[in-house]
């Protein structure tokens, strides 16, 4: 059977289940989230004009003074009066600016004296200098955030200010994330020569936990068809991953023991390396990820596949990640059928893939800093030529 491409996979995978259902979370709970529907400004920033220093409102035509201070206009009060010709007010950062006035004159270049003012500097160089006009940053109605769109730390804040105390999303993303392999132990735990400690799950939860997602642990599974099929088929999730038996040995049961538990499976097998052997799937509306079980064929595929469907369950309009270019810093030989994700380490502008590449090296991948992604048959690369890397850490 011919290897999937790897974007071939990625759009069958997000094709195979849409969003989670949409709930409204508090603001104090959003981040990270994706917003699931326009957020439209319900207000106009500012609602008036401000000013933004600390000094005086003034009529700019006054200018050069001198002026009679008539009253005072702080943040969440104002003043109630107009500015007259010669007459100015006393203000501070982020309070309306009084009607009459246009200009604010910092305290710095003024010099005071009971109530009279006087210019003791260069003074405003134009007409508004040191204010913020109404709806300088929006007016109400305008788009300001977009479906589909992240709800980074500062859109939060706009969606706050923009007059929102709770915003529609998608609900967190049940992640169920098993093990398999009797090889297997917990780790910490006292462990025979032919034993590992198990660092799949623990890596998984580490690469999920920037996403809105719960995750159910299964726990390491056997290599045992009824075990595995009775796990699978009674697991309850958007989203079950599995790691190891992916693959064509004797112990590889990750695929008959789904096919037993009700899954059907989409695509087996990628051009990809590391991580050729996973599968995709559903079982009802839970999709099924089965990775293969080398830790970097782990990193890889949770980062090539897993993150991005779980960000499209969550509203993603853009679920990928995206690669930049960097000049390499060695030669790289020609490469085969699949698309590599070499790991390299990007040190004073330059990247250095690792001279050893095995999918088992848990230390090479924790030094890299990115992935460097050779195309299927990529010709012999220069030192110097420009290549496309992914940023991991
Ligand atoms: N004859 C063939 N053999 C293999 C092929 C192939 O096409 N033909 N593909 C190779 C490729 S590529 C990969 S990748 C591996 C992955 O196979 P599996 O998914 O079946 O993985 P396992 O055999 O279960 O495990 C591989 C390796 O990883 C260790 N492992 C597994 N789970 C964990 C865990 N949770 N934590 C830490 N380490 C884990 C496991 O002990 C093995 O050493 O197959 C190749 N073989
Ligand atoms: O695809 Mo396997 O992950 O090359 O070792």
């Amino acid at each position: 059977m011919a290897l999937l491409p790897i974007a071939e996979a990625q759009a069958r995978l997000l094709a195979l289940a849409g969003p989670t259902p949409v709930e409204t979370v508090p603001l104090g709970q959003a981040v990270g989230r994706w917003a699931a529907e326009p957020v439209v400004a319900r207000r106009t920033q500012p609602e008036t004009d401000l000013s933004a220093m600390d000094g005086y409102a003034i009529r700019f035509a006054d200018l050069p003074g001198p002026w009679a201070v008539i009253g005072e206009s702080a943040a969440g009060s104002g003043f109630a009066g107009t500015v007259a010709p010669g007459e100015a007010v006393r203000i501070f950062t982020g309070a309306p600016m009084p009607a009459g006035a246009d200009t604010v004159l910092v305290q710095e270049e003024a010099a005071r004296d009971g109530d009279q003012l006087s210019l003791a500097g260069e003074g405003p160089s134009y007409l508004g200098r040191n204010t913020r006009r109404r709806g300088l940053d929006f007016a109400q109605g305008d788009a300001l955030i977009a479906a589909g769109e992240r709800l980074t730390p500062a859109r939060i804040a706009l969606a706050a200010i923009g007059g929102h105390a709770a915003l529609p999303v998608g609900r967190k993303v049940r992640v169920a994330i098993a093990a398999t392999g009797d090889e297997l132990v917990a780790p910490g735990m006292p462990i025979g020569p032919a034993q590992l400690p198990e660092s799949n799950r623990t890596m998984l939860a580490a690469q999920l936990a920037d996403l809105p997602v719960e995750i159910v642990d299964l726990g390491i599974l056997p290599d045992d068809l009824g075990a595995l099929t009775h796990a699978f088929a009674t697991v309850e999730a958007d989203l079950l991953i599995t790691s190891g038996g992916a693959s064509v040995g004797d112990h590889d049961l990750v695929r008959p023991a789904l096919e037993a538990a009700g899954a059907t499976i989409d695509f087996w097998r990628i051009a990809l390396r590391p991580g050729k052997p996973m599968m995709a799937g559903t079982r009802g509306d839970m999709v099924v990820l089965g990775l293969p079980g080398n830790p970097v064929s782990v990193f890889v595929t949770a980062l090539l596949f897993a993150k991005p469907l779980i960000a499209h369950r969550s509203g993603a309009a853009d679920p990928f990640p995206r690669g930049r270019s960097a000049i390499l810093g060695e030669p790289l030989p020609a490469n085969g059928p699949r698309t590599d994700y070499l790991r390299a380490a990007l040190i004073d502008g330059r990247v250095h893939a690792s001279a050893i590449q095995d999918s088992s090296m848990l230390r090479t991948l924790a030094r890299s800093t990115c992935l460097i992604v050779r195309e299927p048959h990529a010709p012999a690369a220069n030192s110097s030529d420009s290549v496309e890397i992914l940023d991991i850490a």
